[in-house]
């Protein structure tokens, strides 16, 4: 039996969104994970599912997993794509995403950019100071990182270039992370421009990643290096963050539909 997939982008983070409002597909680990995979499935940087909300308000439930079947409680990038598809399918321009990290209300703007609220960060996420614990990371690294949580575990840290980025994955799995983390590597260009690249977790380095981006720019402003509004330049483009007054931090950018495909589910693993 063949069963249909969007697949979108956001800035090149792509994604294979399943609706699974008529019914529950059986979407196990082991399968996201093989569908996932780039050469031998459809290839993505995270799988989404739609079900029905029960959030009051919201319009759909949305749920984000990596390609080693993990799930992750946001994604900024994906939350855009799966607002400008409802809009597609309904014409509505404000709709409200109900996610694990709370529900997350969404405009499509005139202009076809999104924009998500991704609520309040949560600071107190990691236990201890990171940039107190540097030494317990057994790595060559500099700089001064700093934590947040998006609904999903982020740690920037700030530098001058990107050669650590190839310490992403030790990072990830440092057990100073219980839940391991998105490793965020922010080089601040101007006061109101950070130049970023992430490692994410269950992922690896993607071309964008938007909680990511929204966490640089928390830890940035707390460290008073950039204002409160903000671009951020990663590999796959430009995002607009805003820390607004009230704690929240909005997001703008772009989603794009790549295309729509079938699969059977069954060939995949089980
Ligand atoms: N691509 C994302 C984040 C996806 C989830 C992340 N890898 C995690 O495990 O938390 C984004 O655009 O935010």
């Amino acid at each position: 039996m063949q069963t249909s997939f969007y697949k979108m982008h956001g800035l090149g983070n792509d994604f294979v969104i399943f609706d699974e409002r008529a019914g529950h597909l059986s979407l196990t680990p082991a399968r996201i994970a093989a569908l996932a995979d780039r050469r031998r499935g459809v290839g993505c940087d995270q799988l989404v599912t739609l079900r029905p909300a029960c959030a009051e308000g919201a319009d759909v439930f949305v749920r984000f997993f990596n390609p080693d079947g993990s799930e992750a409680g946001a994604c900024g990038n994906a939350s855009r794509c799966v607002a400008d598809l409802v809009f597609w399918q309904t014409g509505n321009r404000t709709p409200v995403l109900q996610t694990r990290a709370g529900t997350l209300p969404a405009r499509v703007e005139q202009d076809g950019l999104v924009t998500v609220d991704m609520g309040t960060p949560k600071l107190d996420w990691q236990a201890v100071p990171l940039a107190a614990e540097m030494d317990t990371l057994h790595l060559p690294l500099a700089g001064d990182p700093a934590a947040a949580s998006m609904g999903n575990p982020h740690a920037t840290f700030f530098v001058k270039d990107f050669s650590m980025l190839s310490h992403g994955s030790a990072l990830e799995h440092d057990p100073l992370f219980p839940d391991r983390a998105n490793i965020g590597f922010a080089r601040i260009d101007s006061p109101e421009r950070i130049r970023l690249k992430v490692h994410e977790r269950g992922a690896g380095v993607t071309e964008a990643c938007g909680s990511g981006a929204c966490a640089a720019v928390v830890n940035a402003v707390r460290r008073g290096l950039v204002a409160r509004r903000c671009t951020v330049e990663l590999d796959g483009g430009i995002l607009e963050i805003e820390w607004a007054e009230n704690g929240h931090v909005l997001m703008t950018g772009p989603a794009a539909m790549a295309f729509e495909g079938r699969v059977d589910l069954a060939t995949y693993a089980p």
